[in-house]
């Protein structure tokens, strides 16, 4: 039974699953560059507020002893969380980004700001929540959580204790310049932050596109898999039903091909199919799909032609096949053929069943000594078939 998706919501303090990636070295180089540039953006905004908060005590609205003593506690606490960065101990942890450390630090100061100078208190929230964004980016829902409830407790209790005592100082040039500086920081860190996002999102629709191909790629010959062209089949016949086009389908089978493998070894079986891939797909128009289907099998889908003119390409792939210099390809190859089963799709008919009759149609071929194409007759009409 294959692996079925987990739905289930877990709560926020269930131990969380163990990553896919945890045993690639590459992902935790890039995780640990990520986490040190969110560090390094938080020390400057750290730096950015300090140096407003030092421009506010300048203008005479806060006292300078509050201002050095937040400026010793976060650099006390920044300090700490560059230690635990660069010695790695921060990996040992659950929130191994420090997220929480990050914000009850910010926390700390702040509240300490609002009892020394209340004077600057509505700057201070303003940069709280400007670094708290940095929560969104925290690897474990918990920590997300945490930071941000602890943010909004804090900013809550803030605005509840403080009242109308918050506002910006703007009666003076310093005032209003400081004002500027502290929106201008906020939206500044914001737009910072976005731009992460941005990048994130673009690197994950990326990575989305390579999966999306692989899964519908096949190693070996770097053609459609079986997914993938019978994804491509279903897709071409919804479009024949809609236009009303002939569409075709043909199953191509590598003849004698285990002998292929017994006499050459698998290693010249592997480049007969990468070599018949690489022919398929280049003798094939751009709107064909082909793929393999499994095995030696190989499914072509031919929109937009006839059983007629069907036959005339497969026959003249056939001969291209057959006319190759195999032994250029493999040594001591004598020749490799191959034979076609090949049905029309009527519109009604399900994809599974004109598959069917092709390979009814290649059957026939094989016992009838191979090297060559067979079309299956037409479909007979439903009620035909049902009293049958
Ligand atoms: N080298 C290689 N061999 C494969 C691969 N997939 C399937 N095979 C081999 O393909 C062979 C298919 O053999 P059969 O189904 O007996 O068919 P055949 O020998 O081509 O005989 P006919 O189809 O009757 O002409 C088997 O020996 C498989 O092991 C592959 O990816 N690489």
């Amino acid at each position: 039974m294959p692996a079925s998706c987990d739905f289930t919501l877990r709560p926020l303090w269930a131990p969380t699953p163990p990553s896919v990636h945890a045993d690639s070295a590459a992902h935790r180089q890039r995780w640990q560059r990520r986490t040190w540039q969110l560090h390094q953006s938080v020390l400057w905004s750290h730096l950015y507020a300090f140096l407003l908060l030092v421009g506010y005590s300048w203008a005479g609205y806060a006292p300078g002893v509050a201002v050095a003593c937040y400026g010793a506690w976060i650099a006390a606490g920044m300090g700490f969380v560059t230690w635990a960065y660069a010695s790695g101990w921060c990996h040992t942890q659950r929130d191994p980004g420090l997220f929480v450390v990050h914000q009850v630090v910010s926390i700390l100061g702040v509240l300490g700001l609002l009892v020394a100078a209340p004077q600057v208190a509505f700057q201070a929230l303003v940069m709280l929540i400007a670094f708290s964004a940095d929560g969104f980016l925290a690897r474990s829902r918990t920590s997300f959580a945490v930071t941000w409830v602890l943010t909004l407790a804090a900013a809550g209790s803030a605005i509840v204790w403080m009242g109308p005592q918050m506002r910006m100082p703007t009666a003076t040039l310093a005032g209003q310049l400081l004002t500027v500086g502290v929106l201008l920081g906020a939206v500044a860190r914001c737009i910072a932050l976005v731009t992460f996002f941005r990048g994130m999102q673009y690197r994950l629709g990326k990575a989305l596109a390579q999966i999306e191909n692989l899964v519908r790629c096949d190693d070996l010959t770097g053609i459609a898999n079986r997914r993938g062209v019978m994804e491509a089949l279903q897709r071409h016949q919804a479009q024949a039903r809609h236009s009303g086009q002939p569409l075709c389908v043909a199953l191509l089978d590598v003849d004698y091909f285990k002998r292929i493998n017994d006499l050459h070894g698998h290693d010249s079986g592997d480049r007969v199919l990468r070599t018949l891939g690489a022919l398929l797909a280049a003798h094939t128009r751009v709107g064909d799909s082909v793929g393999r289907y499994g095995g030696e099998e190989f499914l072509l889908v031919l929109p937009g032609t006839t059983a007629a003119q069907a036959q005339g390409v497969l026959e003249q792939l056939r001969q291209r096949v057959e006319s190759t210099d195999w032994a250029g390809i493999f040594p001591g190859a004598t020749g490799v053929t191959i034979t076609l089963g090949a049905a029309a799709c009527h519109p009604d008919e399900p994809v599974e069943s004109a598959i069917r009759r092709a390979d009814v149609a290649l059957y026939e071929g094989k016992a009838a000594g191979r090297n060559r194409v067979v079309m299956a007759p037409p479909r007979r009409p439903q009620a035909a078939q049902e009293k049958r």
